[in-house]
């Protein structure tokens, strides 16, 4: 068996189980957004009164935060009369963040648990051995009614990453070359375990930010053995007890890649489609009318201070916007402390409050008809950010940095080497 499979049968209360079966599973941790207030409907259609358990439910308001229209305000308010009627041990409102961020940060999430919530890229979580999926609000009424959900349990692809990368070349740039590769219909209802020395050592923002977009290939879960920088980072906020499950060797995986990443050059995703991926050598060096850092998948403090090594003391290109989102509120604390935020003024930054900001086009930074937009995030499908007459590169936050200095398209890699020499 494979861990992952490990994790459901425990959850299942079974021996074993293996792939393609359905089993019926207890569910650790369950996270509603400010996008699914219906579930809250369902729930009572469904004949809900309290939830199953009040200390393993949690709303984050992170995609309407704050509100941006009375309608958000309206559903948040629903959303928080909810919570406190149920007597949710844990609430996020609107400043905290992006969900997979602060359930991370405030060490709800823990190698092996079962953690579902009303978000794509819950499959982040894969990055501390957890098994996180996304599901829509019927399922998640179901879960609040009963603490249990049906799986169908998932092959596993081997995704193999060798190699360490050069300067300037980020996790960012990993992912979006294997997607590339790949394809965006790959793990279609599979999970995809990443393993290979460039992951084992892998920080814990780094293999959030792969995890996170396993999704973008089709995952329902992705799946990184837990380092000791993830227990490091779990045991100054959490004390779980946990188990790591691990993988049988003679384990059959549905698939298996191998990528040796040591001459990867940074990468990106040109409109419109996440797996349209490029060497930066071979992308037209487009003027960019905007540049955003942010989101679950390029807002933490890593991403930040990318951006700070390459504008500080500089100025941004006069033509370009550069909007910086912290993923949480935690990295806004942590960089204003360093004094990223100040650097990043000075440079012509524009910041907004932790959460989702125009990742998903809803506001803090829309696109307008003809406009192009350089993004550390993970979607750019026609109208992803705005007008579908606007184009969307995703890249890493240090290639949205160089090329919001210069105001096209800029690989890193020559400005990182200027800014060492002149440090
Ligand atoms: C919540 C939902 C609208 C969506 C997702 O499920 O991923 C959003 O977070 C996104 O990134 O498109
Ligand atoms: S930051 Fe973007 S990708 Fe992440 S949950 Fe919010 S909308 Fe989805």
């Amino acid at each position: 068996m494979h861990a992952i499979e490990k994790i459901l049968a425990k959850a299942a209360g079974k021996d074993e189980v293996h792939a393609g079966e359905i089993v019926n599973c207890r569910i650790d941790f369950a996270e509603i957004n400010d996008l699914y207030l219906q579930t809250i409907y369902s729930f009572y259609e469904m004949g809900g009164e309290k939830v199953w358990d009040k200390d393993k439910v949690a709303f984050v308001f992170d995609h309407y935060s704050p509100a941006p229209t009375i309608n958000s305000a309206q559903i948040h308010k629903e959303m928080r009369q909810f919570a406190k009627e149920q007597g949710f041990a844990h609430h996020f409102d609107i400043n905290t963040g992006v969900c997979h961020q602060v359930l991370a940060e405030s060490g709800i999430v823990w190698p092996g648990m079962i953690l579902v919530a009303t978000d794509s890229h819950t499959t982040t979580h894969g990055a501390f051995g957890a098994f996180g999926t996304g599901i829509g609000a019927t399922d998640m009424a179901t879960v609040l009614i009963s603490g249990e959900l049906w799986f169908r349990v998932p092959e596993v692809i081997k995704i193999e990453i060798n190699g360490q990368l050069q300067e300037g070349v980020y996790a960012k740039d990993v992912i979006l070359h294997i997607i590339g590769k790949l394809k965006a219909d790959a793990a279609v209802y599979k999970a995809i375990e990443f393993c290979g020395n460039y992951i084992e050592n892998l920080d814990v923002a780094d293999r959030m930010t792969i995890c996170n977009m396993a999704v973008e290939m089709g995952a329902k879960t992705a799946y990184m053995k837990p380092n000791d920088k993830v227990f490091e980072y779990l045991s100054t906020r959490m004390n779980e007890e946990f188990v790591i499950e691990e993988t049988d060797l003679d384990y059959d995986y549905s698939e298996t890649y191998v990528f040796d990443v040591s001459k990867l050059s940074p990468q990106l995703a040109v409109p419109h489609s996440v797996d349209n991926v490029y060497s930066i050598e071979n992308v037209d060096k487009v003027k960019i009318n905007q540049a955003f850092i942010g989101s679950c998948t390029g807002g933490r403090i890593e991403d930040i201070e990318a951006a700070f090594k390459i504008l500080n003391g500089k100025k941004i290109h006069p033509d370009t916007r550069l909007i910086i989102i912290p993923a949480s509120t935690e990295v806004f604390q942590h960089a204003m402390k360093l004094g990223y935020i100040q650097s990043l003024v000075k440079a012509g930054a524009t910041f907004a409050s932790p959460g989702c900001g125009p990742c998903l086009g809803v506001h803090e930074g829309l696109l307008t008809e003809g406009e192009v937009c350089i993004s550390a995030t993970n979607r750019n499908f026609p109208g992803r950010m705005g007008s579908t007459g606007a184009k969307i590169y995703l890249a890493s936050p240090a290639c949205v940095a160089a090329s919001a200095l210069e105001g096209k398209i800029t690989d890193p890699r020559e400005l990182l080497k200027e800014a060492k020499e002149n440090a």
